[in-house]
């Protein structure tokens, strides 16, 4: 298989990787995050695109750069990583008692080769009174997260159910991941 390099900072990301036992390298894009399209779907794989070619404008070899981005939908607002702490309130209110969209988009680069594509997952959260918004904030737990919450962490109190791929919602789609990437090899053996 090809060096494969993550082209995030996530440190989940890196985590969900490992734990399926991929080898690879981190080089975190540098790349300012712009969204210009207003589906959820295509703006985080414009985002995932634009942080997979950054990395790959630097690497060298035979390599494939990952690039991935997150976001939360909610009634057609994208919700990405709250600026503050009101702004992480405001979004904790809009998620509480009602079902949300999680979408991460993922682009692979190898050479002129690239491939990206999104995974969407439904959560659904119970009611979160106000008291309870305050003490998670306070964990600072939100703060480097879309929607402002970790399913993974702390804010699994609040989680009522999902619907699709959990690793998806904590920042990359595995599973579908390595679906994409056996296509890829069978596709590059019969070149
Ligand atoms: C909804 C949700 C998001 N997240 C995280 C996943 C992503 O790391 C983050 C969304 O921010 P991203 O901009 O997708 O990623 P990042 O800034 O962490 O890393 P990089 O840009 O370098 O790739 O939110 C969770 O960890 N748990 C959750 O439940």
């Amino acid at each position: 298989m090809k060096t494969l390099i993550l082209a995030s900072a996530s440190p989940r990301r890196r985590e969900i990787l490992k734990q399926v036992g991929i080898d690879f390298t981190v080089i975190p894009s540098t790349k300012e995050e712009v969204i210009t399209k207003q589906e959820p779907k295509d703006a985080v794989m414009e985002l995932a695109l634009q942080k997979a070619e950054d990395v790959a404008g630097r690497a060298d070899g035979d390599c494939m750069v990952i690039g991935a981005d997150t976001v939360v939908a909610m009634e057609g607002s994208i919700l990405g990583k709250p600026e503050d702490k009101d702004d992480a309130a405001r979004m904790l209110r809009m998620l509480s008692g009602s079902r949300h969209q999680v979408y991460t988009g993922v682009a692979c680069i190898c050479g002129e080769k690239k491939h990206v594509f999104y995974e969407e997952t439904s959560v659904f959260f119970y009611p979160v009174s106000e008291d309870e918004i305050r003490c998670y904030i306070e964990t600072g737990e939100p703060m480097d997260k879309a929607g402002a919450y970790g399913i993974q962490g702390r804010a699994a109190r609040f989680i009522r159910g999902i619907e699709g791929d959990y690793y998806n919602v904590v920042g990359f789609p595995v599973a579908r991941f390595l679906q994409v990437l056996k296509k890829w090899d069978e596709q590059s053996s019969r070149i």
